[in-house]
Order: C-alpha cells, then structure tokens, then sequence
C-alpha cells in the first residue's frame, strides 16, 4: 500500500512487463533491445583491428568471445529465455543476484524469470549490466566504451546549439552584477527549460539513431511550453531562493543526478553554473552513471570529456564555460560521483534499504534534480498508476530531500496530472506518453509531500 499526503490508500499496482502484448515495455524488449544489443556486437566487430593493434593476439580473442557472450544474450532475450545470474566479480554482482533471487521469489516456482514475463524495468538494465560483464570477463577490452561513439558524436553534432547555450550563459553572468529578483528568476527558468528538452537527446529511445540538438534550444523554448504536463518550476525556485542568503553564504547544496551525455550533459553544465554564479547554489554534486549505461547515459569519463572539449573549443564562449567548469572541479564547488546503485535495477524507494549510504548523501542536498525518463521509472517504481495518483504517493516513502524530476515523457508511467488530462491527452495523442514530445517538471518536497 502507498500513502498520499492525505493519508489516503493505494494499493500499489503491478510493474509495467513486456507480457502485455503490443505495450511498449513489449516493443520495446521484443524489437529495441534487440536492435541495440546488435549494434553493440556491430561496434565492437567494427574495432577489431583496433583491438589486434593494441593488443595483439589477445585482443582478437577477447573481442570475438565478448561477441559470443552477447550473441548468446541476444538469443536469449529474442527466445524469452530464463534471465541467469551475473558471474563476473564485479562490486555489485552479488546486490543483481540477489535482485533476481527476490524476482524469482515474486514470480513463484511457476514461471521462471525471463525477459517477456519479469518487470520491463528490471531486465531493461539487467541487459546493460549484461553488456558489462562480457566485456568484463574478456580483459583487455573489460573498459571499452561500447557506447562511446554515439556519445561523442551526439556532443558534435550539437556544437552550435552549445555555441549558442555558453554565449547566453555568459550574456547573463555579465549581468549579474545587479541581480534583480524577476532577472534572475526569468534566466533561472529558462536554463531549467533547457535542460529540461535537453533530455529529448537521448540514444536509447532513438536505439542509438544519431539524436542530437540541431536547434536553438533557447529560440524554441516558448514553443514547447504548451507540451509541459506539469510545471512545477515556481516551487523549485523558492526552494532555492528561500534558502538563498547574500552570496558570500549561501547554504544550497543541488545535487543532479544525470541522465545522458552529448547535449543533455551540457544543458545540465550550464544550468549548475548559472546556479552557482548566481549564488543560488554553493555546491553542486552531479550523480553519474559507473557503467555505460542505456547507450547514452553519463559515466565519469564522459563528464571529464565535455568539460575538456568544452575548454578547447575555438568558441570564445564555450571555452570560456569549460575553463570555469573546470575550475569549479577544483575548487570543490563541483564535484562527481558515480555510486552504483544508479546502475541497478531498484525502484528508489528501495534506495534507504539497498544503498543507506547514497541515500544519507542525497539527504545533505537542499535540491535533488533527477534529469530523464529512467529516473522518473525509477522515482515511481514502473508501475501502472493512475495517472492522477500524486507523485508523493508514487514516490513510497522516497523523499531524502526536496527533489524534482525534469523528464520527457518515453515510458507509459505518468502521475501527478489533473483529473481527465491524461484522457484527453490519449484522445489528442495516443502516443503522448513514449513520443519524447511532452515534458514535466514535478516536484516533491519530503515535508509538505508536494
Ligand atoms: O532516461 P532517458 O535517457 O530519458 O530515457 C531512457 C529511455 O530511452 O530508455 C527506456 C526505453 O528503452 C525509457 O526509459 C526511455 O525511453
Ligand atoms: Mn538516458
């Protein structure tokens, strides 16, 4: 059971699963999952010579067992076989089998664990941590980056809508002289919408399809607000300016849990910059991903990276913007971690349980920014909710601190909305949910339960 702010009941419902045919958790295990373990197969195929030249002998090796290892999954998923245990020594092999010992527990001896019939949410990353451990089990290639290329070339093909992100970025910083309240609420808004379509970049749902930013992504801001469901963005600001003292001691701490690299990333940067210099915030801490992970997503790596193209860049600006990021780096103002349970399979509400020690940390930020589909699965367990149940309730007891989700819609998971929105929403748009076209920016703060 879920309780709401009012203490109503919820029975809590059953997870969305691929065995609902033609629901998208089903074309999604059936048809994208296969066609991105495909091109991963395709990837490392592709850097063989690469892998012999550095290598030698043992390289060849290790790439073609990598390439059976994941044949044999593929067949697997396409065959709904049984989901098996992970066997490399990784740090959190034991935390993803006992995952599937408490799903096997669930399902009954009846029905094995498998990936048409377990939760979507549950072998979606299963499949991922599965790509790590092939690799994993065949070192020289353990920390290849089977997803890097697609990573790097999404953040090149959005250089000028980065262009033109750093130079407003910097317009406003040389404005900051004089904060006025609305001044700085106006630009403050418009960076959180930013770095909200920022999360339309996104490899996964496009199934690794070149997804980049080819717009200005300031330009097209009053064209999107009509496909933001709920916009709880006057709620993050006082969050934030309530706690706001003169700059000199401002107490805000916003931690970001990051969602995919190239121009999502980016959008994120700004926005903790301006955040910072504007002294809303004192520190922020970005939340990464320890694996690659669903194609697109952040790893500590690819944090570094765009810091540093960012510094080198021949744009006056964005180099600009890269020597500060990097400075606040040093400084301690910023810093990066990558705790493994955002590599998992469990709903957040499990995260005090499974990972106290991450929860404890996010439970020192005055802020949690989650960015992206995956995360507000997460926030609210994949489950098929009403969609007018309050996000509070969906949430089950996860509030480490005042957080908010900036998400475009790529799941059919939605709470929070008004009473007939979603219908009508279906009767305009039957795909209103999985097209990435709509957005929400939702709030939550643990005391007030909204
Ligand atoms: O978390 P993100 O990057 O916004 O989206 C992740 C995603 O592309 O992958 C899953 C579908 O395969 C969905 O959660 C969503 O469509
Ligand atoms: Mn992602």
């Amino acid at each position: 059971m879920a309780a709401d702010k009012t203490d109503t009941l919820y029975a809590v419902p059953s997870s969305l699963s691929a065995k609902v045919v033609g629901s998208f958790a089903y074309l999604t295990v059936r048809d994208r999952l296969p066609t991105i373990l495909t091109k991963v197969i395709d990837t490392i195929h592709r850097n063989k010579n690469i892998f012999f030249e550095t290598y030698g002998e043992e390289g060849i090796q290790a790439e073609k067992q990598t390439i059976a290892l994941l044949a044999k999954m593929r067949n697997e998923l396409l065959t709904d076989k049984p989901v098996v245990p992970l066997t490399d020594s990784l740090q959190d092999t034991e935390s993803w089998n006992r995952y599937l010992q408490r799903h096997q527990r669930l399902q009954g001896d009846q029905e094995f664990v498998s990936w048409f019939r377990s939760p979507w949410l549950y072998v979606e990353c299963y499949m991922y941590r599965r790509i790590q451990e092939a690799l994993w089990l065949n070192p020289p290639i353990s920390d290849y980056d089977v997803f890097n290329e697609g990573k790097c070339q999404s953040f090149f093909e959005s250089q000028q809508a980065v262009i033109t992100l750093c130079t407003y970025l910097e317009g406003v910083k040389k404005n900051m002289k004089e904060p006025s309240k609305n001044h700085q609420f106006e630009h403050f808004n418009k960076l959180l919408l930013v770095s909200l379509w920022g999360n339309r970049c996104d490899l996964s749902i496009s199934a690794g399809q070149e997804n980049a930013q080819k717009t200005s992504p300031i330009d097209s801001l009053s064209s999107l607000q009509p496909f933001i469901l709920v916009d709880d963005s006057s709620m993050v600001w006082s969050t934030l300016s309530s706690t706001q003292r003169p700059v000199q001691v401002t107490q805000c701490r916003v931690d970001i849990v990051l969602d995919n690299a190239g121009f999502e990333l980016v959008t994120d940067l700004v926005l903790a910059d301006f955040l910072v210099s504007s002294g809303l915030a004192r520190e922020i801490r970005f939340h990464g991903k320890s694996i690659p992970w669903f194609v697109s997503d952040v790893t500590a790596n690819d944090f570094q990276w765009t810091i540093r193209q960012t510094m080198a860049a021949n744009n006056k600006w964005m180099s600009k913007s890269g020597v500060q990021w990097q400075r606040y780096l040093k400084e301690g103002v910023w810093s990066y971690q990558d705790h493994p349970f955002w590599t998992q399979p469990h709903e957040f509400c499990d995260m005090a349980a499974d990972a106290p020690d991450l929860y404890t940390t996010l439970q020192g930020a005055d802020l949690v920014l989650f960015k992206g589909d995956l995360n507000y699965r997460k926030l609210t367990g994949d489950r098929y909710w009403d969609h007018t149940v309050g996000f509070d309730t969906a949430l089950r007891g996860f509030g480490p601190a005042p957080l908010c989700s900036l998400r475009t819609l790529k799941a059919n998971v939605q709470v929070g909305l008004q009473p007939g929105q979603g219908e009508k929403l279906t009767l305009q748009d039957p795909d209103w949910m999985t097209s990435g076209k709509y957005a929400v920016i939702q709030f939550c703060s643990p005391k007030s339960g909204h």
